[in-house]
């Protein structure tokens, strides 16, 4: 299994959407706003809280020149007012600590709630893409967005975005403090923190980069170990564990390689952050000791200002890794708003139509689909099709493998959309009914049947919400409907599951065999009572015997349902009314089984290749024949004679 790269992993190259790039740090992060409004009142007095903190610790240096300029050195010290000084000291920083906890307190809650409604939306949007938008996203790019980028703008926001502007603001106002004590100070002071700035400009353009290069690889790992736990029996199978594990290793060293970049970058910028304020220092305190020897500086005055350029220190060291916070911060916003600003097609209409009085009738008029990705020289992949599917009848559509049988069933509950004609239910468009109503009139099962981790109950009831409530009423209509479908798709099995049907069927469904989840996802759209039910090959995993009893419940319960069927096996076909004949992204025939047989060779061709396909497949019995095969003989000489 090859991971992955981040090149080709990352964000699609065919979206058209806002990606945040050429937007300032600024702009970029402040699209976050319609999130942030409900918190910011809070996220606001954090702030007022913080530069109070910020105020009283400026403070602190000037009673300490009150104390040595007027207390010790002038008038010799009287015990009561250095006591005076000391508790006034002792009190600002005791309500420096209040209002740092003040802080904590108000930007702790607004930071989590922004999150959730965050992660909320985007698991929203994640629902609302069409299936198209998740043919190219890796779901390690998904997940990285929703858990690792959600949480370093919460962090942010709890921390770093208050300290930031605290810390600005208290630099801003330190160094005024500082011109306050002695103007030439405090020029020197700022003309030495020069390199800093120019420091933190370079690495504002290098670490932006680097950051959003490491997310992005975080998001490859993510999907390779996604995919590697996804695809462990096929690794273990095929004995390709070691192989895996080298690619993952590769990609992993990757991103080690990325992480060292940016700590390179992040140590680069704490040097001139340690270095720039010592040489400082140094150079003030020999210009300050020389003012006093001048007479042109209290002593009281230099001891305040180096009390105040120790207090700034923090804020000025802390800028490299704030602006780092904030950088990767701005990476997380523009990964997250790669997918919210993703245009979603699929849709409800402004002006939906409804269904007046369901019967099923499943009309396609000259529908075309081809794929975004598909190269413009190929057709359509559908070129075309006009198809009626009369209400209570079940079409089988046959075609060789490729033809588009799956793609043709997807349109219809609207996984993707026709790029050409329309499809109708009861002669409404599906692109004129709101997506609820649609999804509600037309149930689907795959052949590769995908369970949630939650009890079977769950599972197949998943399309009749309206069965799920504590009331005794609902729950035994709710019991009704499951035991309809668990035993018309010959899933009895569930109740001798440990907990019943109340047990939970692992992830994916995982925990079950094949056939067991084919049909739990069978029933699932059984119980679903659509008038329009679309079966992608949902028998291919059960034996013979089995798919000839749920075939045979179909049947009732087909009565009244309209249902096209992708018939992978010749048995699926014995299910149909007719039979549609897939061919070159058009339907060529439609007939009977039997009747197809007899006329059209293409038929007969495709016919034969699913036979052969399946006597591959099928365990042979001791006299070399496959059940499945005699069953299909057999059935297919009643066809013919009749
Ligand atoms: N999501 C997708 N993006 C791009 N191309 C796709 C996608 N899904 C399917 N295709 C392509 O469309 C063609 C038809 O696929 P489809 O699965 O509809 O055929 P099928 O008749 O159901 O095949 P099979 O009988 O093997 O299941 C194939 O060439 C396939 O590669």
């Amino acid at each position: 299994m090859s991971a992955p790269s981040s090149e080709t992993a990352d964000r699609p190259t065919n979206t058209t959407h806002d990606t945040g790039e050429g937007l300032s740090t600024f702009a970029s992060i402040a699209r976050l706003y319609p999130y942030l409004r409900p918190a910011l009142s809070r996220i606001v007095l954090g702030m007022v809280a913080a530069l109070l903190a910020s105020v009283v610790s400026l403070a602190i240096p000037f009673v300490l020149q009150r104390l040595v300029d007027g207390t010790l050195l002038h008038r010799g010290g009287s015990r009561s007012e250095v006591v005076v000084a000391a508790a006034a000291i002792l009190g600002l920083g005791v309500a420096e600590a209040v209002l740092i906890s003040l802080r904590r307190w108000f930007v702790l809650t607004p930071g989590t709630k922004v999150e959730a409604t965050l992660r909320n939306g985007l698991y929203a949007k994640l629902q609302q893409l069409p299936v198209a938008f998740h043919d190219r996203w890796p779901s390690g790019q998904l997940l990285s967005r929703a858990v690792s980028d959600l949480n370093l703008i919460r962090r942010w926001l709890s921390f770093g975005l208050v300290l930031f502007v605290v810390n600005i603001v208290t630099i801003v106002v330190g160094f005024g403090v500082l011109f306050y004590y002695h103007w030439l100070l405090a020029l020197v002071m700022v003309v030495l923190s020069i390199p800093l700035w120019v420091a933190g400009f370079f690495f504002e353009r290098k670490y932006h980069v680097v950051a959003r290069r490491s997310q992005d690889q975080q998001g490859d790992l993510a999907t390779a170990v996604e995919e590697s736990v996804h695809g462990i029996r096929v690794l273990k199978a095929f004995g390709r564990g070691s192989h895996a594990l080298k690619g993952f290793r590769a990609q992993a060293e990757q991103l080690r390689g990325t992480e060292l970049e940016k700590a390179r970058a992040v140590a680069g910028l704490w040097l001139w952050l340690l270095m720039v304020p010592d040489v400082a220092f140094a150079v003030c305190l020999g210009l300050g000791v020389w003012l006093v020897s001048q007479d042109q500086l209290t002593v009281g005055q230099l001891l305040a200002f180096f009390a105040t350029a120790t207090v700034l220190r923090f804020p000025i060291e802390s800028i490299g890794f704030l602006l780092s916070m904030t950088f990767d911060t701005r990476t997380a916003v523009d990964r997250f708003f790669d997918v919210m600003s993703t245009p979603n097609p699929i849709d409800d209409p402004t002006a939906p139509r409804h269904i007046e009085q369901p019967r099923g009738e499943l009309v396609f008029d000259d529908v075309h689909f081809r794929y975004e990705d598909a190269p413009e020289r190929f057709p359509d992949l559908v070129d075309g099709i006009d198809l009626t599917v009369r209400p209570g009848e079940t079409m089988a559509l046959v075609g060789l493998t490729g033809s588009g049988k799956s793609t043709l069933t997807s349109l219809v509950p609207r996984l993707y959309d026709v790029t050409g004609g329309a499809i109708r239910i009861d002669g409404v468009d599906v692109r004129e009914l709101t997506l609820e109503e649609l999804r509600a009139r037309v149930a689907m099962a795959f052949e590769d049947a995908t369970l949630f981790s939650t009890s079977v109950r769950d599972n197949v009831l998943l399309g009749r919400p309206e069965l799920f409530g504590d009331d005794p009423a609902t729950k035994k209509a709710a019991d009704a409907q499951l035991a309809e479908a668990l035993e018309v798709a010959q899933a009895a099995f569930a109740y001798d599951l440990p907990e019943g049907v109340e047990t939970k069927v692992g992830e994916e469904g995982l925990s079950l065999s094949g056939g067991q989840r084919q049909r739990l996802a069978l029933a699932r759209a059984v119980a679903a009572k659509p008038s329009v039910l679309v079966l992608d090959d949902p028998l291919s995993a059960l034996d013979v015997d089995t798919e000839a009893r749920v075939t045979e419940r179909l049947h009732k319960v087909l009565d009244g349902t309209t249902a096209l069927i992708v018939a992978h096996r010749p048995s699926t076909v014995t299910l149909a009314d007719r039979v549609a004949l897939l061919q070159d992204g058009r339907v060529t025939d439609v007939g009977t089984h039997s009747e197809l047989l007899a006329r059209n060779e293409h038929y007969r061709f495709v016919i034969s290749s699913l036979e052969d396909e399946e006597r591959q497949a099928a365990p042979r019995d001791t006299e070399g024949v496959s059940r499945n095969e005699r069953a299909r003989m057999e059935n297919m000489e009643e066809e013919v004679d009749a």
